[in-house]
């Protein structure tokens, strides 16, 4: 199966490419920028795309990807900063624009040069795209030709043709990747497939069959251990490694005290059906006496992420190799391993694990976004009940209990946050929103319930709507369904007298609070 490589050279949008050329049922990969030819060669791509980026490819701090990727005999299409790359290293210029575009432009393909209509463009007539940039090309590269332009890039589309054409190189100044790029996606399916001659075979099947084959291969006859938490992604990678090397796989459920009211035993009930092997591991101990007093939440994410591979070196007898559901956004969020993007946030099980290991990773999800995964699960033929459960981080409520952690607040947050998901569940809500939760603050304040003063913790309820995370914006729940919950709480839960709803979106937010 070819894939498509996407070289990342810090656009926000990179994980975006991937996606379009995934809907186009393609499988695609993103690597960084400066991946040398040789790892390249490996994938054995089908064509190349270069992303956008922050940088300008004249100044100090360009990048530059490994020059032999022109050598390849793939294709390959630069979009914005990617097609800067592509015009100077062809012997073009690059220099700042007098104006800079952002948002809407018009894009003018061109028909009437006389020579041949770009492949590229088939099918797609002059329309709105989308821009962010402040360079752009002001010189053609030799043997390049223009193949659309917009109001302020007059060289908006060009293209390796005459003498030049077999390179099939191809660069475009705006993000046909972005839903507001109307036939951003019949450009890239042109490119991939009428140029590129690919299949678009790519499906949850194939993933599977796919997966099957690399897990096979991977684990051979060796016992493999899995961190299993109820949720969406170790399930479904569960299953996946279940149904590659059945009984050699060993699953356990950490319970570290930081989830939810009656959690472990919910999901042991929940999980039964499945028919995998699962060991319960009562390791609340561990875990509080390792974060008492722990107030910063990076501190608290790595010793957590620590902990649980400690507790899985404490499980394994002959085990080599370790399964965890672990998904693009948190690779992509965690290290800065795919490119020049920024860590955010360490993730448990990526930038929180520890330095040296004993087991070796086994990660069939890694570069998969959530609603990929619940495709793959349903696929596998995995309960719906499963698949649509809220995402429930590793750290848990160490994340939602801002601050030091001890137990009585962990147990202050459990209750109040059974009491908003029951009622989301009870009026239609749970399954409208992506995820939802409540968080506990480390703030007091004052309020009178009885007649009497009291000074209590205040808690902030979240629910977010998103596709896969890595943006969200705030659920607009209604009023009089936040009223309620709130009431409830503050009557029901001892030790807080005031809900605040958080409307805020990610980003500038993240999800979580820590
Ligand atoms: N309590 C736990 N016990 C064992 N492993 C866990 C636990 N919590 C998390 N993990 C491991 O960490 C991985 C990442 O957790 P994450 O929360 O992202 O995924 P998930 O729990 O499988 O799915 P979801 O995102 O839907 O909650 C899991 O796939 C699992 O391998
Ligand atoms: O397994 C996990 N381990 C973690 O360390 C972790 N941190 C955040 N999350 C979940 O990831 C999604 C995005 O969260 P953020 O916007 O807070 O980064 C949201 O769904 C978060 O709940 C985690 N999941
Ligand atoms: N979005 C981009 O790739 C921007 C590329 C380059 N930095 C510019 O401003 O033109
Ligand atoms: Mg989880």
């Amino acid at each position: 199966m070819h894939s498509v490589l996407v070289l990342d050279f810090g656009s926000q949008y990179t994980q975006l490419i991937a996606r379009r050329i995934r809907e186009i049922g393609i499988y695609s990969e993103i690597v960084p920028y400066n991946t040398p030819i040789d790892e390249i060669r490996q994938h054995n791509p089908g064509a190349l795309i270069l992303s956008g980026g922050p940088n300008s490819v004249y100044g100090e701090e360009a990048l530059h990807p490994d020059e032999r990727i022109f050598d390849l005999g793939v294709p390959v299409l630069g979009i914005c900063y990617g097609l800067q790359v592509i015009a100077t290293h062809f012997g073009g210029e690059v220099a700042v624009s007098p104006k800079q575009e952002f948002g809407r432009a018009q894009l003018l393909v061109n028909r009437q040069d006389g020579s041949a209509e770009s492949m590229l463009f088939r099918d797609i007539p002059d329309s709105d795209v989308w821009m962010s940039h402040g360079d752009k090309v002001v010189k053609m590269p030799e043997g390049f030709r223009v193949t659309a332009s917009s109001a302020n890039s007059e060289m908006c589309a060009i293209e390796a043709s005459g003498s030049r054409a077999a390179l099939k190189v191809y660069g475009l100044q705006f993000h046909p990747e972005v839903q507001h790029s109307l036939y951003g996606k019949q450009l890239l399916s042109n490119f991939l497939i009428d140029i590129a001659g690919l299949t678009p075979d790519w499906s949850p099947k194939s993933f599977i069959e796919h997966q099957l084959e690399e897990i096979r291969s991977t684990a051979g006859d060796a016992t493999v251990i899995c961190g299993i938490s109820g949720g969406v992604d170790s399930t479904v990678a569960a299953v996946l490694v279940s149904r590659a090397i059945g009984k050699n796989l060993h699953c356990v459920f950490v319970d570290n005290g930081l989830l939810r009211k009656n959690e472990a035993q919910k999901v042991m009930d929940v999980l039964r059906p499945l028919g995998l092997r699962i060991t319960l591991v009562d390791a609340e101990e561990t875990f509080l006496r390792r974060l008492k007093s722990v107030a910063s939440p990076e501190n608290k994410r790595k010793i957590i992420g620590r902990t649980f591979i400690h507790i899985f070196e404490e499980q394994i007898h002959e085990e080599k190799f370790l399964v965890q559901g672990t998904l693009y956004p948190d690779v992509i969020e965690s290290v800065s391993v795919k490119g020049p993007s920024q860590t955010i946030k360490s993730h448990h099980n990526v930038g929180g694990l520890p330095k040296r290991m004993k087991l070796k990773l086994i990660e069939p999800l890694r570069e998969l976004f959530k609603d990929e995964v619940r495709a793959v699960g349903r696929e596998l033929g995995i309960d719906e009940d499963i698949l649509m459960r809220h995402p429930f981080p590793g750290p848990g409520l160490a994340v939602r209990v801002l601050g030091s952690l001890t137990r009585e607040r962990l147990d202050i947050l459990r209750n109040a946050d059974e009491i908003f998901l029951e009622e989301l569940k009870k009026h239609g809500l749970y399954q409208q929103v992506w995820q939802a939760f409540s968080v506990l603050l480390p703030v007091q304040s004052v309020g009178v319930m009885g007649d009497k003063r009291t000074y209590e913790n205040v808690l902030a309820l979240r629910a977010v709507e998103s596709s896969d995370g890595m943006t969200a914006d705030w659920a607009h729940l209604p009023h009089d369904f936040l009223s309620l919950v709130s009431n409830r709480i503050i009557n029901e839960v001892r030790g807080i007298n005031r809900v605040a709803y958080d409307i805020s979106s990610k980003p500038p937010a993240t999800i979580e609070w820590e």
